[in-house]
């Protein structure tokens, strides 16, 4: 099957240090791919470059065979490259209703058009339902976002994420901050991602990784080491070399 998103020997240095040194990827429809590494491996910067937030110095990014390099991110968005939303750009007193219902209008490009009464709005609201339905944010769709707990917060992001119709998710540390009794809500919501999506997770909780991907990419340095299957990547001599040389003990993975 033919890529979603294909990132082709992408470079970006600061100063004099290669941050992204030379990385290709490919995502494929259905992919649930982790990307993990130690600490200033640039794997934030990766996502940074791939959605058009930072200029590569060399590279080139695609989604779905169109090259988008000279793209900015707004536009890399209508083409279905979406990362999720971090919490510190929800709005505190708006509702999940309302987020979704923008991201909706958003996609739709009918901003602007949410308060007031337009052909379609029950269409919208319906749509805005089965996405916070899914998500199981029903019951809390007209609080304001600051009286809902932080992991509904973040099950928020993935809800407006989903309302603007991805083909290609960035999910940037999903469960970060989410206390453990809740990280298995969130680990139900990216269960239940349409099976079509190609999806790019960063996270440091390996079993979240373990759970969720089927796939692992490692950075270290810059550089892919390793881009493989969960089984095989504890076993690479180079990951657990990375690992150890970032955090001075063995065993520690991300
Ligand atoms: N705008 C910038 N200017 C200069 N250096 C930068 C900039 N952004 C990132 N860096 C450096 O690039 C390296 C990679 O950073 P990046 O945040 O991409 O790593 P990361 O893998 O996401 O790390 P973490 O897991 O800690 O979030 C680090 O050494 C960082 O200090």
């Amino acid at each position: 099957m033919s890529a979603l998103l294909d990132v082709i020997h992408l470079k970006k240095s600061f100063g004099g240090l290669a941050v992204t040194n030379d990385v290709s990827l490919s995502l494929a429809p259905g992919d649930r791919v982790a990307l993990i590494g130690p600490n200033g491996a640039g794997k934030t910067t990766f996502v940074n470059l791939v959605t058009g937030n930072l200029k590569p110095d060399q590279g080139r990014v695609l989604i779905g065979g169109e090259d988008v390099s000279a793209m900015k991110p707004a536009e890399r968005v209508k083409r279905g490259l979406i990362r999720s939303f971090q919490v510190t750009r929800l709005f505190q007193d708006m509702t999940p209703e309302e987020h979704v219902a923008m991201a909706v209008l958003q996609r739709d490009g009918r901003s602007g058009r949410m308060f007031g009464h337009y052909a379609g709005k029950r269409q919208v609201m319906e749509e805005v339902g089965s996405i916070l339905d899914l998500l199981g944010l029903s019951a809390l769709a007209h609080l304001k976002v600051r009286e809902i707990a932080y992991g509904q917060q973040r099950l928020l992001e993935i809800a407006v994420a989903m309302a603007l119709r991805p083909k290609v998710l960035l999910l940037d540390e999903p469960a970060a901050g989410v206390p453990h009794s809740e990280t298995t809500r969130i680990e139900k919501a990216l269960d239940m991602l349409p099976a079509e999506l190609a999806v790019l997770m960063i996270d440091h909780d390996m079993d979240l990784v373990f759970r969720f991907a089927k796939r692992v990419v490692v950075l270290a340095a810059g550089t892919v080491i390793f881009d493989g299957s969960p089984q095989a990547v504890t076993a690479d001599q180079r990951v657990r070399e990375a690992y150890l040389g970032s955090y001075g003990h063995a065993g520690s993975a991300a």
